[in-house]
């Protein structure tokens, strides 16, 4: 039974403005094939960060001039989709497959932050995308836009004059490169990259004679 001359507890409600946003991470990546270093990495961060959840987004046509010839968009989706399956938290975002075109992180950030204005975005990339990071258009404005979170990578410094947030991940000097390479010799990718996705390769005959 309730007291009516007990004093009613004291709710603090905070207007919606001031709420805490959902956490996400942007694993961003041209995935061509995904391997078990970008699970490892979107797990740790997610873990280390608190984030709600690790967006994967296969890009279009990647900036770079020398990834332009990558695997058809369908594969590397279906790919990104089949090493993800397991894990609840982790998402497919197609959004830049969609758009078209060559995918310019700074473009992505802005349609995101005005589809989901109740999200806090942070951008995860490898050492070697922190080397790139000069480059990157818009850079300058793009760090204000949205939280770079970086992860070391073999044979790239630790270092950056951008406004990073390092965080610490188990370095695995694997590529997709390397997978690439190892199928075009005919050997295994056994545990370098899901079960699932060794077998649609398989299937699918991908990667046999292509040149990268
Ligand atoms: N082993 C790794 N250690 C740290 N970061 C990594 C590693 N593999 C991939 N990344 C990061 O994941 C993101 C997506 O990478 P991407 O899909 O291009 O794979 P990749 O292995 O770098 O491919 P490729 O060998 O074709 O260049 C990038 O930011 C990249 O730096
Ligand atoms: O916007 C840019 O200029 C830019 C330059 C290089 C890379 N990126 C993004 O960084 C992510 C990782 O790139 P990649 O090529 O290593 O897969 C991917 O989402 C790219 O679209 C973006």
């Amino acid at each position: 039974m309730i007291k009516t001359d007990e004093p009613l507890t004291q709710v603090e409600v905070r207007p919606l403005t001031e709420l805490p946003k959902k956490k996400v991470g942007l694993m961003g990546g041209t995935f061509n094939p995904p391997h078990l270093g970008h699970l490892i990495i979107a797990k740790e961060v997610k873990e280390q960060l608190g984030l709600d959840e690790v967006w994967f987004m296969p890009d279009n046509l990647p900036p770079h001039i020398d990834k332009k010839d990558a695997l058809e968009a369908k594969y590397r989706v279906k790919m990104v989709a089949l090493s993800i399956k397991d894990e609840p938290d982790f998402k497919l975002e197609e959004l830049e497959i969609k758009r078209g075109g060559v995918s310019y992180t700074y473009d992505t950030i802005l349609e995101l932050r005005a589809m989901y204005p109740e999200i806090e975005f942070y951008f995860i990339i490898g050492g070697d995308m922190v080397a790139y990071l000069p480059k990157w258009y818009r850079i300058d404005e793009l760090v204000k836009l949205v939280q770079f979170v970086s992860v070391e990578r073999k044979g790239y410094p630790k270092q950056s004059d951008y406004p990073l947030i390092w965080v610490d991940v188990l370095r695995i000097d694997l590529s997709s490169s390397l997978i690439r390479e190892k199928l075009r010799q005919e050997r295994s990718i056994k545990y370098l990259v899901t079960r699932e996705v060794e077998e649609y390769i398989k299937q699918e005959g991908l990667y046999r004679d292509k040149k990268d």
